[in-house]
C-alpha cells in the first residue's frame, strides 16, 4: 500500500518522525503538542485521530492518538511502521491497577503484555498469550526516568479486549494466576505489529484507577495530568 493510507492523510513521510508517542486519546496527543512542542505540524485529522510532529527542546518527535482497543491501535501502528517508515512507537496510556500496591499516578513500564486477544494469531499466526516490549527502548526509558528522578514500576500487564468485565472479580485471577499488575487495552496488538514489522515498541502507563481500592482519576485528569510518563517519553526526540 502507498501513502496516504485510508486512516492517515499525510502525503509526505518526512512529516512524521522516526519515533511516535501514542496515547489512546487524540486529545492527549493535542495536549502534548500544545504543551511541549514547538514548530508543530499536524499531519493527521482523519477521524479526529490527531497526529502532530514538532520539536521538543530542539529535537524532533511525533505524537498521535491510537484510539481505544487493539483493532484501533492495530491499524494506526501498522500503517506508521509499514507505510511511513516509523521505527519506534511508544504507547503512553492509562491503566487500571490490579493491586493496592500501585497508587494513582504511579508510572509503569510494560515488560510484557498478557492477553486473551486473538489479534496476533489472526494477524500473523502468533499463538502465544504473551508478547514482550522492546528491551532496547525499555533500557532507554529506565535511564530517562532515572535522569528525571521519576520512579517507575516494571512488570507484566493485562492487555484486555474488555473494559467492563461481567465478572468484576476476574481481575484477581489475572493478577494472581497470570501475574498482571494492571489492565489496559492496546499494548498486545502494538507489540505484535512491531514484531511482524521488525520495528520497536514499548509502553509506559500511568495508573488512572485502582480496581482493588476503587480510587480513580477524572476524565480531565486522564487527558491532561499524566505528565510524568509524557516527559519520560519525550526524551526520545532526536
Ligand atoms: O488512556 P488510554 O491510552 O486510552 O488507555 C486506556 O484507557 C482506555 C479505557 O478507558 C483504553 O484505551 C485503555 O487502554
Ligand atoms: O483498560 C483500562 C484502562 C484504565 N482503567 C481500567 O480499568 N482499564
Amino acid at each position: 500500500m502507498s501513502i496516504p493510507t485510508p486512516h492517515i492523510e499525510c502525503k509526505d513521510k518526512n512529516l512524521i518522525a522516526k519515533t511516535v508517542l501514542m496515547p489512546g486519546d487524540p486529545l492527549r496527543a493535542k495536549f502534548i503538542a500544545d504543551t511541549y512542542l514547538t514548530d508543530v505540524v499536524q499531519f493527521n485529522h482523519v477521524r479526529n485521530m490527531f497526529g502532530f510532529t514538532g520539536n521538543y527542546k530542539g529535537k524532533r518527535i511525533s505524537v498521535m492518538g491510537s484510539g481505544m482497543g487493539m483493532p484501533s491501535i492495530g491499524i494506526y501502528s501498522y500503517e506508521l511502521f509499514n507505510f511511513y517508515d516509523v521505527e519506534n512507537i511508544i504507547r503512553i496510556g492509562s491503566c487500571g491497577a490490579y493491586t493496592k500496591d500501585l497508587k494513582l499516578y504511579d508510572v509503569l513500564l510494560v515488560e510484557e503484555s498478557w492477553s486473551q486477544s486473538t489479534y496476533a494469531k489472526v494477524q500473523n499466526g502468533y499463538d502465544k498469550d504473551v508478547i514482550e516490549s522492546s528491551k532496547e527502548l525499555n533500557e532507554q526509558i529506565e535511564n530517562y526516568a532515572k535522569e528525571l528522578n521519576i520512579p517507575i514500576v516494571k512488570g507484566r500487564i493485562h492487555s484486555s479486549d474488555v473494559f467492563y468485565n461481567g465478572d468484576f472479580d476476574a481481575y484477581k485471577k489475572y493478577r494472581d494466576e497470570y501475574g498482571c499488575l494492571a489492565a489496559e487495552m492496546e499494548s498486545f496488538a502494538l507489540f505484535a505489529n512491531a514484531k511482524v514489522s521488525d520495528k520497536k515498541a514499548s509502553c509506559i502507563l500511568t495508573v488512572s484507577d485502582n480496581i482493588e481500592t476503587k480510587e480513580e482519576t477524572s476524565s480531565e485528569e486522564r487527558q491532561n495530568a499524566f505528565t510524568k510518563m509524557m516527559e519520560i517519553a519525550l526524551q526520545f526526540a532526536e
